[in-house]
């Protein structure tokens, strides 16, 4: 399979690695399109494939063109791309909020799947949620879902409508996790630890409670009863964060990041 990239930052990055690491593209197959100059010499460091600056008549000839630009700059792509792509060519987008009928409409090109991963995906870590157009054809889609899962794993929706809400939980999701992470990390520093040490307790903290979440035979609440003591110091903390409502700010939060979606979706 021949595969294009458009936009080769955070995402179009690890997608790249990911189809290279599992042999699923041969370089000399594989065009990334980096306008970026800093980009463009980080991306020549590892001899990805051809690297190029520019939309040109040769990505009509990749069986897959992946669009990992921000959706603010997909207008930059737009014209040079229509102006290439061919009817047997599949498009990826990953662009959050950018539906596919506004994607087939400015293209002119019908066959396009949308997904949404996240950044773990830089460890063959990520999770994708994704969803196709109607004239995409079954095997179309086995392949492109066989590229998303070298990145993790990955779920069909039916409904391109909630990939607003996968983008606000999971596409989103590790930057909720880090901002956590980082407020109990301060926590520590303030009780006196090293950044390192503190850094240490909290990052193998969470580590471990994950594999709990994943392993132990116990809901949510049981895992938090079994920590929080009676009249102990995780009720009182506990106590502290109901007091401030800090689940509903979070549920608040991730509900905010949906709408965005949906406005970036009426572009
Ligand atoms: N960062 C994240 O956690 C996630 C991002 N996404 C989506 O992935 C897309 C990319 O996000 P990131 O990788 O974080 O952004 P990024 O800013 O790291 O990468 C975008 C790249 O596209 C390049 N670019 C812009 N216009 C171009 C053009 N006309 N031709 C060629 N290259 C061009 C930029 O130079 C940049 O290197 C966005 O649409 C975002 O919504 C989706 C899921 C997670
Ligand atoms: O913040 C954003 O818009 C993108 C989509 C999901 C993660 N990053």
């Amino acid at each position: 399979m021949k595969i294009a990239i458009i936009g080769c930052g955070n995402m179009g990055l690890a997608f790249a690695r990911a189809f290279l690491k599992f042999d699923l593209v041969k370089k000399e197959d594989f065009l990334l399109v980096e306008k970026g100059e800093d980009r463009m010499e980080k991306l020549s460091s590892f001899q990805p494939g051809v690297i190029t600056g520019v939309i040109g008549p040769q990505i009509g000839t990749y069986d897959l063109i992946i669009l990992s630009v921000k959706p603010q700059d997909f207008p930059s792509v737009q014209e040079a791309l229509r102006a290439v792509i061919t009817p047997n060519q599949v498009v990826l987008s990953i662009m959050a909020g950018v539906t596919i009928a506004n994607i087939q409409t400015v293209l002119d090109h019908k066959a396009v799947i949308r997904a949404m991963p996240n950044t773990p995906a830089m460890l063959g870590m990520g999770i994708t949620a994704y969803t196709a157009s109607p004239e995409v054809d079954m095997t179309q889609l086995r392949k492109v879902e066989n590229l998303i899962n070298a990145t993790g794993r990955s779920v069909f929706l039916e409904e391109e409508e909630q990939l607003n809400a996968v983008t606000a939980l999971s596409g989103s999701g590790p930057a909720y996790f880090f901002y956590v992470v980082k407020a109990m990390i301060e926590a520590g520093k303030k009780m006196g630890f090293e950044e390192s040490v503190a850094a240490l307790l909290v990052k193998q903290t969470m580590l471990g409670s994950f594999h709990l979440i994943n392993t132990a035979d116990k809901s949510l609440d049981e895992l938090i009863k079994a920590v929080a003591s009676k009249g102990g110091t995780t009720e009182a903390a506990l106590k502290q964060f109901e007091a401030g409502n800090l689940d509903e700010t979070l549920i608040g939060g991730i509900l905010a990041a949906q709408m965005r979606s949906k406005e970036l979706s009426k572009g």
